[in-house]
C-alpha cells in the first residue's frame, strides 16, 4: 500500500503513524488477513486482533480508525462511521457460524431460558427477532461467556457466533443429540435477503483527516478479499493444518457459505433488519447507512 502524499509529506516532520485496523480473530476472517499478507499490506496496518463486541466498542471508542463493527453497533453509531463499499461479513442464505443450538424444536422455546453468546451483538439480536417474530416464542434470555456445554447447562438453547458455532455446526451438536438452526438460512427464507453481521467502517474524523489513507486501507482489504476468493483453495488448506476442520469443509465456508460483499442486496438486507429491530435498538427504522465516497483524485 502505498503511503499517500499529504500524510508522507505531514510525516516527515513526525513520526509516520499507521492507521489502527481492526481484525476479528475468528476464521470467517481468515481470508482478510491471509490476502493483507500476500500483499503485503498487513505491514501497513497497526492491526488489532480481537473478538467482534470488543473491536466494535474500540472503533466506536475512537481507540482503532477502521474495521469490522459489528450491524447493531454500527446503526447505533452510524451518525460517526462511514461505512466501507463492498465488503462485510454476511450471508446469502446458510452462513454456517451464526447458529441457535437447541435442545429442543424451536417452537417448544417459550418461557424457556436461551444463553445469549457474549462475543455477538447482532446475531443474538436477529436471533431474538427471528425466535420472537418467525416462531412465536418469548423465551427468557441471558447473558454468557460462548462455551456451548457452559450454556446449556444453564438453557433450553444458546446462540453461538464464529468458531465455537462452526464446532457446532460441524458435528459437536449432532454428537450431543442437539439441533442446528442456521441464522443466515433462517433469515433467507424469512425475507428472500442476505445478511450482513458486520460491515468495515472508518470513523468520520479520521476520513477527514487522512481520506487518502482512507482509501488506502480499503482498496487493501478489496484487494485481499479478492485474492483470497481466488486462492480459497490454498487459505483453506493452510487454515486446516492448525484447525478440527478439514480443508474441504472450510473452503466451502470461506467461498460459499459466507458473503464479504457489501452491495445493493446486502444493504437491502441491513435496511430490512433495521427496520425490524429499531424500535429497541438504540437507533431509527430508516437510519440512514453512510457509504465512504470514492476519494478525490489529486492531479
Ligand atoms: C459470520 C459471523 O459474523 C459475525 C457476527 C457478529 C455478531 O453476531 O455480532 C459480529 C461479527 C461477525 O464475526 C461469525 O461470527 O461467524
Amino acid at each position: 500500500m502505498a503511503r499517500p502524499d499529504a500524510e508522507t509529506r505531514e510525516s516527515r516532520e513526525n513520526t509516520p503513524v499507521r492507521p489502527r485496523v481492526g481484525h476479528i480473530q475468528f476464521l470467517n476472517c481468515v481470508p482478510l488477513y491471509w490476502g493483507l499478507a500476500r500483499t503485503g499490506n498487513l505491514l501497513d496496518l497497526d492491526l488489532t486482533k480481537d473478538t467482534p463486541e470488543k473491536l466494535s466498542d474500540q472503533l466506536v471508542g475512537g481507540s482503532l480508525d477502521i474495521g469490522p463493527i459489528t450491524c447493531v453497533e454500527y446503526l447505533r453509531h452510524a451518525d460517526e462511521l462511514l461505512v466501507l463499499p463492498d465488503i462485510a461479513v454476511g450471508s446469502d442464505g446458510p452462513v454456517m457460524s451464526c447458529v441457535i443450538v437447541s435442545k429442543v424444536p424451536l417452537a417448544e422455546l417459550d418461557g424457556r431460558r436461551v444463553a445469549l453468546g457474549s462475543t455477538s451483538r447482532t446475531s443474538v439480536r436477529l436471533a431474538r427477532l427471528l425466535l420472537e417474530e418467525r416462531e412465536g416464542v418469548r423465551p427468557e434470555y441471558f447473558s454468557c461467556p460462548p462455551d456451548l456445554e457452559a450454556m446449556l447447562a444453564d438453557a433450553e438453547a444458546a446462540v453461538l457466533i464464529g468458531d465455537p458455532a462452526l464446532r457446532a455446526y460441524l458435528g459437536q451438536a449432532a454428537e450431543h443429540g442437539l439441533t442446528v438452526h442456521d441464522l443466515g438460512e433462517m433469515w433467507k427464507e424469512w425475507t428472500g435477503l442476505p445478511f450482513v453481521f458486520a460491515v468495515w467502517a472508518a470513523r468520520r474524523d479520521f476520513v477527514e483527516r487522512s481520506p487518502e489513507l482512507t482509501a488506502a486501507v480499503h482498496r487493501a482489504f478489496l484487494e485481499s478479499r479478492d485474492l483470497s476468493l481466488v486462492e480459497a483453495r490454498e487459505v483453506a488448506a493452510h487454515t486446516a493444518r492448525w484447525e478440527p476442520f478439514d480443508a474441504t469443509v472450510l473452503e466451502r465456508y470461506f467461498s460459499e457459505a459466507l458473503d464479504f460483499s457489501l452491495g445493493e442486496r446486502q444493504l437491502a438486507g441491513v435496511a430490512e433488519f433495521a427496520r425490524r429491530v429499531a424500535h429497541d435498538s438504540g437507533f431509527a427504522a430508516d437510519v440512514t447507512v453512510r457509504l465512504l465516497e470514492p476519494a478525490p483524485v489529486v492531479v
